[in-house]
């Protein structure tokens, strides 16, 4: 086994400057034709992307790198099937309303909100009207826990969670527990949970042995994670990029026989410990390879924190290139404090799935250095206050929070969370 010991080598980063991404994504650039997907839908082609041509050949910096997969079509037919296709789920012209804005404990005395957004509601065009969240705390945000986490604990914090409303709640991984001793307890987790309705429960798994014991424990989804990064491959997986592909390829050949959804992560979208940047034409290539082999949802992580705009911009648009966006989520962390910027770009982007993580935990084991992912308070809080639906009770999910934080016996990772939890009568009176 191998980790990454090495340092962020942040000096390696692209330095993107004057990207004039406001002006082409709040114009509507790369919507979504559809609607979200349905379960039941998973094993559909879904190559109507409506992500344009435009996206990638605008871009000055990036532009020079060869996409190969880049779709055919002039801009005119693009831009007039997009508009014709505009989905229900997508904010034309950004009128939010105040009940919207100001749901469960969100201050309600933020009068000048709604104008606020009014006045610069150009910046929100094309932006959707619902997020589904992804909440991965109880596999992404214990998995690196050093203390064992009992299962019953486990079992606890997900049933506070589906009783959130949150629609997807991913368990665990049926990972070897040699690699991440955290989840040796997948299948008794699994077991407990399989039947809880209300979310879609998935779970990790690395290979066919993973894939087998996870269906033999009653998960319905699963997911395969896969790297941009050859380096990280390695030393997470213990493979090569390509090695991991044709393990994949098995994995979703058996799920799919079993009419089993899979969805794909992209690890290190944004950079590598070790490698540094990441091109975003090799996040591009694995996406699609996952998306071609079968996964309804590819999930793009930037494992080690530290994507800031500026970089996000780039990579979604490589990637939106060859995988429908409707079919995209992202899965920030915030070693630098970026998460909700790089969010909020990406709705601005067409994205309206969003990986988080009750009260910030998180943090891969391989990925030293890398903290919690992005709150999912913190999360649910921006879009309450940009009136974008989630169907997540804040208020439940801040007890969730709270449960897991006692239990690891730290301070909640999320700002929102701290707040709201003690200064909610202060802020109400401003
Ligand atoms: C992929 C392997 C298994 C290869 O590990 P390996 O050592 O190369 O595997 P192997 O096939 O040589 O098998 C070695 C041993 O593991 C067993 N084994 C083999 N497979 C399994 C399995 N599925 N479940 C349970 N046991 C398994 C196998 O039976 C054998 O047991 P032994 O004979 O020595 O007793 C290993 O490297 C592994 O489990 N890695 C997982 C690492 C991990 O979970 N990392 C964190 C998740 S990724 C992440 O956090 C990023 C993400 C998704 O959140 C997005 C982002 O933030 O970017």
């Amino acid at each position: 086994m191998s980790s990454l010991e090495e340092p962020l080598n942040l000096e390696r980063l692209p330095s993107l400057s004057n990207i004039d991404w406001l002006e082409r994504f709040s114009s509507g650039a790369c919507r979504p034709v559809g609607e979200d997907m349905a379960m039941g839908d998973s094993w559909s082609d879904g190559r109507n992307c409506s992500s344009s041509n435009s996206c990638v050949e605008d871009n000055d910096e990036y532009g020079r790198e060869n996409y190969k997969w880049r779709r055919h079509g002039s801009r005119n037919a693009i831009s007039s099937r997009r508009s014709k296709s505009l989905s229900k789920n997508y904010r034309v012209c950004g009128t939010v309303s105040r009940s919207q804005c100001l749901t469960d404990r969100q201050p309600k005395s933020y009068s000048n909100h709604r104008s606020t957004v009014r006045k610069t509601f150009k910046l929100f065009n094309g932006m959707p009207n619902h997020v589904k969240i992804v909440e991965v705390g109880a596999r992404d945000g214990l998995q690196n826990e050093k203390k064992t986490v009992p299962t019953s604990v486990k079992v606890e914090l997900i049933q506070k969670l589906v009783s959130c409303g949150l629609p997807v709640v991913e368990v665990t991984g049926f990972v070897s527990p040699k690699w991440v001793p955290q989840l040796s307890d997948a299948k008794d987790v699994m077991e407990a949970v399989k039947d809880l309705e209300g979310a879609r429960l998935p779970v990790l798994t690395p290979n066919m042995k993973g894939f087998e014991a996870a269906v033999a424990a009653g998960a319905k989804e699963v997911a395969v994670f896969a790297s941009a990064s050859e380096s990280f491959s390695k030393s997470n997986i213990n493979c090569s990029i390509e090695e991991s592909l044709v393990r994949y390829r098995a994995v979703t050949s058996a799920a799919k026989k079993l009419a089993i959804p899979i969805r794909g992560y992209v690890s290190c979208a944004i950079g590598c410990p070790v490698e540094g940047a990441m091109s975003p034409s090799k996040v591009a290539y694995v996406a699609k390879e996952l998306h071609d082999m079968g996964c309804f949802e590819i999930s793009l992580g930037d494992t080690i924190g530290i994507a800031t705009p500026g970089t996000v911009v780039p990579m979604l648009e490589a990637v939106m290139a060859v995988v429908p966006v409707e079919k995209l989520a992202v899965h920030f962390h915030d070693t630098y404090g970026q998460s909700l910027s790089n969010i909020l770009v990406s709705l601005q982007m067409g994205i309206s799935t969003v990986d988080s993580s009750v009260a910030g935990l998180g943090g891969c084991p391989y990925a030293k250095g890398a903290t919690g992912n992005v709150a999912t308070e913190d999360v649910v809080y921006m879009l309450n206050g940009l009136g974008i639906k989630t169907n997540v009770d804040l208020q439940k999910l801040l007890v969730a929070g709270e449960f897991i934080s006692k239990h690891l016996g730290r301070p909640s990772g999320s700002k929102a969370a701290i707040a709201l939890s003690g200064a909610t009568a202060d802020a109400s009176k401003m």
